[in-house]
């Protein structure tokens, strides 16, 4: 049997140490962090992943303040709200969950939050900066959750060849550029439109995942011990979720791979919580959030 990177667990550990974090600024006399999360119309699927992140955050002491707009939501009151989130101080992190309803343009709701509230770093002010290596930008939180695990069990990046699969602005990209940081590992990014996709999996080291198809990747897109990382969510006809890697066909060949559920998608959450951390710790003076270095 592989390692399995347990996220479910780690994600836990972290959340009890961010836990006394809180508590020690509370006993300084500062405020509670707050996040400000934004629900635009009614998807089921949105919904429980709100819920958990509002579960977490009451967990570890940060007050989450909803929004649950209808789905009629007009683009125009959608950016007044986040006009007003920005310029309450004592909201640290504004996040409006993804995807939203077709009439909104998302990428104008993105660039219309403020960068240093920009708790899922989506906006290109922090592309930009994790793009050219400076440090005091927001990293999105799958890929900071994923850079969390792979230290956390010692798995070695450094002269690595990664290939991320997927190519979107919230996993593929940042996953790739965080890999490229430093000159740290070698990195070939896949897309839909990559001819051969085995002639490049086949060559990871580290493979990252993250398309929403389930299956997708097989033992024979793999080299031997290996190490996977299954970034997708998806739900089966019969209520299963299933990640992207055909994961009892491809463990017994790989060193380690991440289980779906209970892998990424847990540190991407945390992830969420240590980035309203870092903002609420740099406005008070600190330095940003260690598990933030990179
Ligand atoms: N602005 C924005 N930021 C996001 O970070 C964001 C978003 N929009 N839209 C949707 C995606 C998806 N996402 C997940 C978070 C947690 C789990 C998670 O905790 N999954 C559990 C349970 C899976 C399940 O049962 O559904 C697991 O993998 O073990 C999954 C997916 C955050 N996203």
């Amino acid at each position: 049997m592989p390692l399995i990177l347990n996220g479910k667990e780690l994600s836990e550990t972290i959340k009890k140490e961010l836990k006394l974090e809180v508590e020690s600024y509370i006993s300084k006399g500062l405020r509670k962090p707050a996040l400000a999360v934004i629900l635009v119309g009614s998807d089921p699927a949105s919904k429980v992943y709100v819920r958990r992140k509002k579960e977490s955050c009451e967990y570890v002491g940060i007050s989450s303040l909803s929004f649950n707009l209808p789905e009629s939501t007009t683009e125009v009151e959608l950016l007044e709200l986040i006009g007003k989130l920005n310029g309450d101080d004592d909201v640290d992190g504004i996040l409006v969950q993804l995807p939203l309803p077709s009439h909104i343009n998302t990428q104008r709701v993105i660039e219309a939050i403020n960068p240093e509230k920009d708790v899922d770093g989506f906006h290109p002010l922090n592309m930009g900066k994790l793009a050219t290596g400076k440090d005091d930008g927001i990293i999105p939180c799958t890929p900071l959750g994923i850079w969390i695990m792979l230290k956390h069990y010692r798995i070695e990046t450094f002269k690595k060849d990664v290939v991320v699969v997927g190519a979107s602005n919230i996993v593929g990209k940042p996953m790739s550029l965080l890999f490229l940081k430093n000159e740290e590992a070698t990195v070939t990014v896949c897309h839909k439109n990559t001819k051969n996709l085995k002639d490049h999996t086949q060559k990871a080291d580290i493979l990252v995942v993250a398309v929403g198809k389930p299956k997708l990747i097989t033992d024979d897109m793999v080299k031997e011990n290996s190490v996977v990382i299954d970034v997708g969510i998806n739900r089966l006809e019969d209520g299963k979720i299933v990640g992207d890697v055909d994961f009892d066909n491809v463990k017994d060949k790989v060193s380690a791979i991440t289980p779906v559920p209970g892998g990424v998608g847990p540190m991407t959450v945390v992830s969420l919580l240590i980035n309203t951390l870092s903002i609420y710790r740099k406005k008070h003076g600190f330095s940003p959030h260690p598990l933030t270095e990179i």
